[in-house]
């Protein structure tokens, strides 16, 4: 995967491809994690199944979409990768490891989470927010530097010196961003990361929502491996390397994206009719939605 993208193989715009010049040589301090590796995963929360037997693998230098309906367990599979929720029962490994017996500050040096929704209720800085994400690192020689980088890459330097709780829905998502890219900072070829996000784009303008999933799809080329949950099929299908649909916490289907996006699937899952083409440009699945289908969609509220 990342050989194709150094090699130009990938079918994306020429601007978006890597050079060699462009993978990280920091050193870290972290320990290495590399793929995750989920397997008959179940949660139930009282008394309600959440997910429900998932299997699914997140491999180094890949971006892993995480797609499905609203409620379908999506947040809970992320929350369960990160180490935040507990299981029922099923496997969670990294690195071939049980994520039960890593270290939480090894695992926070490797990986890092972008919840749905960051409360910060404290008069702290775009920059002081941004810099949380070094917490577990303790290298304050080289923090400056790194939040400083990582706020250019988010697009908000310029918001650095703001009260993040004055910043607009969009400026705190980037911010947050950030802080994410700070946390992973140093992991690379040698020591991939891995990042879960969980609808990163959900509060961004079109053209921040390219520049960040640009970004995720850098990161993966440096070794990096991504979860990101999507509602947007779309952006999945142009910068998904793979693509996991849950419905009703079960995965429905996991693969490449012109695979798994097709329209029997997406109306079976989401209800809506839709036609799938292939983009001239990109080469990827296009998932265009028929409004105004025979069928309102209103009435599709009692499909399964
Ligand atoms: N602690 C809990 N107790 C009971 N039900 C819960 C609990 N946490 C989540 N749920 C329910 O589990 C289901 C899955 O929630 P989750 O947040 O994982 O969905 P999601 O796929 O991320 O949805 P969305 O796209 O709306 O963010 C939802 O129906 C939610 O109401």
């Amino acid at each position: 995967m990342i050989a194709s993208i150094l090699h130009g193989r990938w079918p994306l715009p020429a601007s978006w491809r890597l050079t060699a010049g462009q993978v990280p040589t920091t050193p870290s301090s972290g320990s290495s994690c590399t793929g995750i590796q989920v397997r008959d995963l179940w949660v139930e929360r009282q008394g309600r199944t959440l997910v429900d037997r998932a299997n699914l693998d997140l491999e180094p230098g890949n971006v892993h979409a995480l797609v499905g309906p609203n409620g379908a367990g999506k947040s809970t599979l992320l929350s369960v990768l990160a180490g935040e929720t507990r299981q029922n029962h099923g496997q969670v490994t990294w690195s071939g490891r049980p994520l039960d017996d890593w270290c939480p500050n090894a695992l926070a040096r490797c990986r890092a989470v972008l919840p749905q929704e960051a409360v910060v209720t404290f008069p702290l800085t775009a920059w002081e927010v941004a810099k949380m994400g070094r917490l577990p690192h303790r290298t304050p020689e080289q923090d400056t530097p790194i939040v400083h980088e990582c706020l250019k890459r988010a697009g908000v330097l310029h918001l650095s010196g703001r009260d993040y709780r004055s910043l607009s829905g969009g400026e705190r998502q980037r911010v947050q961003m950030a802080r994410v890219m700070a946390q992973v900072y140093e992991t690379g070829p040698q020591r991939p990361g891995v990042l879960l996000l969980d609808e990163p784009t959900s509060a961004l303008d079109v053209r921040h929502q390219l520049r960040l999933m640009e970004l995720l799809r850098t990161d993966a080329a440096r070794g990096r491996a991504i979860l990101v949950v999507l509602h947007d099929l779309n952006l999945a299908a142009a910068f998904a390397d793979r693509i996991t649909i849950l419905e009703g916490g079960r995965v429905a289907d996991s693969g490449a994206p012109r695979d798994v996006l097709v329209p029997a699937t997406i109306r079976r899952v989401w209800g809506v009719d839709c036609v799938v083409e292939t983009d001239t440009h990109t080469q990827c699945p296009w998932v265009r939605l028929r409004y105004g289908a025979s069928k309102p969609h209103c009435e599709l509220e009692s499909l399964p």
